[in-house]
Order: C-alpha cells, then sequence, then structure tokens
C-alpha cells in the first residue's frame, strides 16, 4: 500500500466554486478557510441558501489547488492531506500518498510555519489580539521613511536587516544583540530595518522586534515573517511592526488582496515580494500595491543572481511601475556599492540589506561602506 497514490474523483471546478460563493472570497483561499472553521461559524448544510449542500474538506482542498495552480504557485501551504480514511472491517486507515515531503525549503518553512500559527492562535486568539491594539502606539510610515531617504541622498533608501540566521548561510553572526545592531543601523543611516521574527530557519523572534520598538528606534520596522494567515499581521502589530512582507509565490492572489486591506485598515504597509516575471504581472494587477520587494534569491534553491531586478524592471513592467508610482526594493545578495549602482540603474529606489552588514564587526559603519559613502544626515 506504501507509496500509493489515489487520484481524486473529478469535480468541476464551477460546481465548487458555485457551492462555495456564498462565503467571502477570501475565506476559500489558503490562509483563511478550512470547512472546521466553517462548521465553527455555523456554516453548515442548510444554513446558507447558497450552500446547497455540506462544503467538505476534499473540496476545499481541490478548489484552492486550482486557484493556486491557476495563479502557478508552487509552494503549497501543507502537506497533502492523503486519500481519505478507509475502512476494512473494524479497522481505519489512510493510505500513505506521494508528496508528503516538502520540495524545498521554502515550502518546509511554509508547512512549519501553518502549524506555528495554529498553535499561537490558540493561546492568543484573534479578539484578544485586537484588544491589545488598543494600547499599541500607531505604525509608522515605512513607505515615506524610504521615500524620504532616497530623496536625501539620491541613493535607494536602506532597509537594514536584522538577522542572525539564515537556512542558506547558517549562522552569520555569533554575538548577536539585535537592539545594538538595530541602533547601530539607524546611527548608520539606515531608512528602515527588517526584523528577522521567525525562530526556527532564522534564529529570529518577535521579543527582538519588540525589543528593538521598545528601545525607542525611530526606524520602521519590517516583520520579516513567512505570512500564511492574518492572524499573523494582527500579532506583528500587537509586537510593533509597521510594514510586512508578502510573498507572492506562497500567497494566492486573493490572500494579497485581504491582507493588504487588512494592513491598510491598521495603518501598515505591505512589501510584496516577487522573484519572476509571472509573480510580479500577478502583483501588478493588485490593485493597492504600494511597495514590491525583487528578492535576487530564489528561495527554493538559494540561488542569488543580482540581475534578476534588472530583468523584472525592463520594458512594459517598469513603464507599469513607474506609471502606478510603486516603490521598487531590490532584496538580496547586495554586497559592494556597484551592487547598490547597478540595482538603482535598473529602477529601484530602495534595497534590503542583511548578509552583507550583518557580518561586519560594525554593522553601522558598514553601511558607508555598502554605499560607497556616508548616508547618515
Ligand atoms: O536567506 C535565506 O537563506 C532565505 C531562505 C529561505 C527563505 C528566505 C530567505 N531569506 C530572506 C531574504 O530574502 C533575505 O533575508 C533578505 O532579502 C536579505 O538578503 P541578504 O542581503 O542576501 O542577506
Amino acid at each position: 500500500m506504501e507509496g500509493l497514490c489515489l487520484t481524486l474523483q473529478p469535480f468541476p471546478s464551477s460546481s465548487i466554486q458555485r457551492r462555495l460563493s456564498a462565503f467571502n472570497l477570501h475565506r476559500l483561499t489558503r490562509s483563511s478557510f478550512t470547512p472546521l472553521r466553517a462548521q465553527k461559524s455555523g456554516i453548515t448544510e442548510g444554513s446558507d441558501s447558497a450552500l446547497d449542500s455540506k462544503v467538505t474538506e476534499q473540496e476545499v482542498t481541490m478548489y484552492q489547488n486550482e486557484v493556486v495552480e491557476s495563479q502557478g504557485i508552487k509552494i503549497r501551504r501543507r502537506p497533502p492531506t492523503g486519500p481519505p480514511l478507509h475502512y476494512v472491517g473494524p479497522f481505519e486507515f489512510r493510505l500513505q500518498n506521494e508528496g508528503n515531503t516538502p520540495r524545498n525549503i521554502l515550502e518546509e518553512i511554509v508547512w512549519n510555519k501553518d502549524k506555528e500559527v495554529a498553535q499561537m492562535k490558540e493561546r492568543k486568539p484573534l479578539y484578544s489580539l485586537k484588544k491589545a491594539l488598543e494600547n499599541v502606539p500607531p505604525a509608522r510610515d515605512f513607505i515615506g521613511a524610504l521615500r524620504d531617504a532616497n530623496q536625501r541622498t539620491g541613493l535607494p533608501g536602506l532597509i537594514a536587516e536584522v538577522k542572525k540566521a539564515s537556512p542558506s548561510r547558517g549562522i552569520l553572526r555569533e554575538d548577536f544583540n539585535p537592539v545594538e545592531i538595530a541602533q547601530a543601523y539607524e546611527k548608520g543611516g539606515a531608512a528602515c530595518l527588517s526584523v528577522l521574527t521567525d525562530e526556527k530557519y532564522f534564529k529570529g523572534s518577535f521579543e527582538n522586534l519588540q525589543a528593538i520598538r521598545e528601545a525607542g528606534v525611530k526606524c520602521p520596522l519590517l516583520m520579516k515573517e513567512f505570512i500564511v494567515e492574518a492572524w499573523q499581521i494582527y500579532y506583528g502589530r500587537s509586537k510593533g511592526a509597521d510594514a510586512i512582507l508578502l510573498i507572492a509565490s506562497v500567497l494566492p492572489d486573493l490572500d494579497i488582496k485581504y491582507m493588504i486591506k487588512i494592513c491598510k485598515i491598521l495603518g501598515m504597509a505591505t512589501l510584496v515580494e516577487v522573484h519572476d516575471e509571472r509573480e510580479m504581472d500577478r502583483v501588478l494587477a493588485i490593485e493597492g500595491v504600494e511597495l514590491i520587494g525583487i528578492n535576487n534569491r530564489n528561495l527554493e534553491t538559494f540561488e542569488v543572481d543580482i540581475d534578476n531586478t534588472k530583468k523584472l524592471l525592463e520594458g512594459e513592467r517598469g513603464e507599469l511601475i513607474r506609471q502606478k508610482d510603486i516603490l521598487v526594493v531590490g532584496e538580496s545578495g547586495l554586497f559592494t556599492p556597484e551592487d547598490i549602482a547597478f540595482v538603482q540603474e535598473a529602477g529601484v529606489k530602495a534595497v534590503l540589506v542583511g548578509e552583507s552588514l550583518i557580518k561586519q564587526s560594525d554593522p553601522g559603519k558598514a553601511i558607508s561602506t555598502l554605499f560607497g559613502r556616508d548616508v547618515s544626515e
């Protein structure tokens, strides 16, 4: 039986879609909808006129898969649940299916995050987070800080990353004091900071984010997290985040739209990250996107190529970005003033830099080396 993969029953997508259309659409995408949740909220058979029979887990999964496939998203939100339970006499068993192993590191991170968030939500439900937000100071203007820095220096505004480790590079800095590093970055001329909050793969934490905010650092803070659920946005805001990252290879368009709306309500900025042309085109078609990050690192293979920024900003895409006045951030693999000049020439007005700064003994001074001159005041 091991390794046997069952084919799912064919099911016309329009039929699933019609039966599910009574919900807010965002519920149908991977981040927010579970049949269990529907049942908990009383959305069950007969409870809604447009929902003519109970929506099964399999149907929802099929619909989600269709959405994800149609948008070219390769990262699966969680391991396939496998074929349905089988009964032989009194015994119940599930056939093991193929594909229960993550296909790459990004998928592994996402699967882990999905479980982690489910546990965190149990401890801090959304209503308690919303209550906590009443006492949190308002979010700072992340995009404004980048534009100001760009105008002031004539160089891309810097988002300096507080990053202890990464899956591709291992430990980047042993003597890691997040607050001291953040203060050094601010002194060195960073416009904004990016703080890794993932513990398992990056050795980051929400405590780091909160400590940096509470230490009086004025730079707006990006919560560098793998967001799979809207709940994480509220949690990040409660810890002092001013901006969040949405990764287009992980999130379907509907989730991105929904999360952007939540951020607008919370006064936060969204950095929507793309790596290839298809993701860029999807994101450019989403209303309300103001900040796009082009990651030069392929998060599935770790390959880094700063030409990627240039490639994605050429021709009509670059033109559309200028028309829409979208601010573009060049991300990853930037080490020298020549690298900065290269991505600036390609059209970016901001850069996100981790490794090349964090590895230096004085990460603040490293900013001048990276830009080829002092960018603090
Ligand atoms: O950095 C990684 O190894 C990594 C692996 C899997 C998912 C994301 C990852 N990094 C996130 C980033 O893209 C970078 O932290 C960020 O752009 C800064 O990059 P760098 O200047 O090259 O440290």
